[in-house]
């Protein structure tokens, strides 16, 4: 059973319009998130970025999404793993879940929005665009302070530029047992450099501490957890450790998340300036989609930290 301790975990509010580059509250926003990083591998943003009417129009979407037949869900294939529909999976009942790959270019939201409804539907592929640019915008901040935070600032576009955005809507449905509820995704790592999750009320989401103990969030409205995944752990040469989580559904209405996963194109290297006499360096480079690819087979799953198994010297397999 998960302690609603939150508190621990820092909640940084991006709504200060004080929250500029170069000024004081910059710097210790950027230090207080990075704590979150390294310690919990998580913090939590207040971002108003996304406004009310968007948040009330992304969860309606979601309504709309999930209410179609499966045959029609089942079309969203992606050959990365993880990336297209999940759903009638009988280890994790309650969940169903689909995904729009690079979700901040309309035209593979149009393409998404298409399959799903032939015969057109732009409320939904507008709202689902808007709603990933804005909180691209967020992960874009957080990834300039963390940039600034370990000094190589000098690799922040190189980085921007081969990243791309995975919008999931995930549901879970109430479960009609306690036992059903505690599963309702399993604990595990993200395979991203960041995800970046936002609820529609319906608590659910807990992590575990480094001391092992699991604790859940009790999330206002506005917040957006910031999760760092194995693809970041890798690339800042374990400075951040990806959060080990988990799902369990208490509640007796339908839980929604909003994730907005980003991951790396081409080969991640841990930048030259994290590896000195304290940091040897960990990890070989490595493609961020083979890893998923790994994490999808029976031995990559057989790991606490898919990045140590898969690229980390000494102990990986590539
Ligand atoms: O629903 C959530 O809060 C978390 C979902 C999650 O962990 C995932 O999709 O990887
Ligand atoms: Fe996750």
């Amino acid at each position: 059973m998960a302690s609603l301790i939150s508190a621990v975990v820092p909640v940084i509010d991006f709504n200060n319009k004080d929250l500029k580059q170069g000024t004081s509250a910059w710097d210790s926003t950027m230090k207080q998130m990075c704590h979150g990083l390294e310690e919990f591998g998580c913090f939590i943003a207040l971002y108003a970025g996304v406004p009310p009417e968007l948040d009330d129009a992304i969860f309606k979407a979601a309504d709309e999404l999930f209410d179609l037949p499966t045959e029609i869900k089942s079309q969203n294939v992606n050959d990365k793993p993880y990336h297209g529909y999940v759903g009638q999976v009988s280890i994790i009942p309650l969940h169903e879940g689909l995904g729009i790959d690079n979700a901040t270019d309309p035209e593979e939201v149009g393409k998404f929005t298409k399959l799903m409804w032939p015969h057109g539907n732009d409320h939904f592929g507008e709202v689902a665009y808007s709603y990933s640019t804005k909180v691209a915008e967020l992960d874009h901040m957080v990834v300039r302070m963390i940039f600034e935070n370990y000094g190589v600032e000098k690799h922040y576009d190189s980085h921007v530029a081969s990243k791309s955005y995975l919008l999931r809507f995930l549901k879970y449905r109430a479960p009609e047992t306690i036992d059903q509820g505690d599963n309702a995704i399993p604990r595990h790592t993200d395979k991203t450099f960041l995800s970046i999750l936002h609820q529609n009320r319906i608590n659910g989401l807990e992590i575990k501490t480094k001391e092992g103990e699991w604790i859940g969030f009790d999330l206002p409205p506005n917040a957006f957890v910031v999760m760092a995944g194995d693809a970041i752990m890798g690339w800042s040469n374990d400075r951040i450790r990806s959060c080990d989580h988990r799902v369990a559904m208490k509640a007796s209405t339908t839980r929604y998340t909003l994730g907005l996963f980003s991951f790396l194109s081409g080969i991640v290297q841990v930048p030259q300036e994290l590896v000195d006499e304290n940091h040897p360096l960990k990890y070989k480079p490595f493609d961020n989609v083979a890893m998923i690819h790994f994490y999808a087979s029976d031995e990559g799953r057989k790991h606490e930290y898919t990045v140590k198994a898969y690229c980390g010297i000494e102990t990986s397999v590539v």
